[in-house]
């Protein structure tokens, strides 16, 4: 990644391209760019896209990291529930909903803020679904190199929802599964307790 200074100049040249293609975009649909309303707009809608696609210009390994911490523990860590927000690259509107991630340690253990982290560096992209749940765990599985990893993801498409098709409530799940979790039992282990309270 960039050091902090050029990022922040990467940031102001490329916001105000961006704001440019906004204005055009505003112009197009019929809109006045000179009223009160929408005057900051282009400049406002930029630094939004770009907040949502910052991670690209992010390090997941580097995240990872700069926490790991030798540790004998060696059952399952779970974290669920991690709230998910990404833009489907197909109409680059939302898709939302919730990440569930667990790892068996292999002599390493990570910060555990580290992982919502990783997965909002790979939401903060353009993407599909399924390739946003395999980006979370190779990440996992080649930085931390634990004895197994498993990533639940559901979530709901705007592109769904506002328009297409048009279907309020369906919840889209995708999960992969590495090492010990490709056995039945660790896996099942992990389904139940993420659908439980109590985890
Ligand atoms: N597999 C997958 N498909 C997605 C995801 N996000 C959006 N899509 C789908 O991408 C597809 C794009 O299909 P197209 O037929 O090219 O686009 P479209 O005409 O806008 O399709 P409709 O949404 O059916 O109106 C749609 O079926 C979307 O539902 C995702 O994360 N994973
Ligand atoms: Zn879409």
């Amino acid at each position: 990644m960039a050091p902090y200074k050029y990022l922040e100049e990467y940031n102001i040249e490329i916001t105000s391209e961006v704001r440019g293609f906004y204005d055009r975009i505003l112009k197009e649909i019929g809109e006045d760019t000179e009223r009160e309303g929408l005057e900051k707009t282009p400049e406002r809608a930029a630094k939004a896209l770009l907040f949502l696609t910052q991670g690209y210009r992010q390090d997941a390994v580097k995240i990872l990291e700069g926490a790991m911490f030798k540790e004998s523990y060696s059952e399952m860590v779970i974290i669920k529930d991690i709230e998910l927000y990404s833009l489907c690259e197909h109409h680059m509107l939302p898709f939302f909903g919730k990440a569930h991630v667990a790892y068996i340690p292999d002599g390493h253990i990570v910060g555990l803020s580290k992982i919502p982290r990783v997965v909002d560096v790979f939401a903060r992209r353009l993407q599909v679904q399924e390739r946003l749940t395999d980006d979370i765990l190779e990440c996992l599985n080649q930085t931390l190199n634990p004895k197994g990893v498993a990533v639940v993801i559901e979530a709901a498409h705007m592109c769904m929802m506002m328009r297409g098709v048009q279907k309020q409530n369906s919840v889209t799940t995708t999960s992969g599964f590495r090492g010990q979790f490709e056995k039945i039992e660790t896996r099942n282990e992990f389904l139940k307790l993420i659908s439980s309270d109590l985890s």
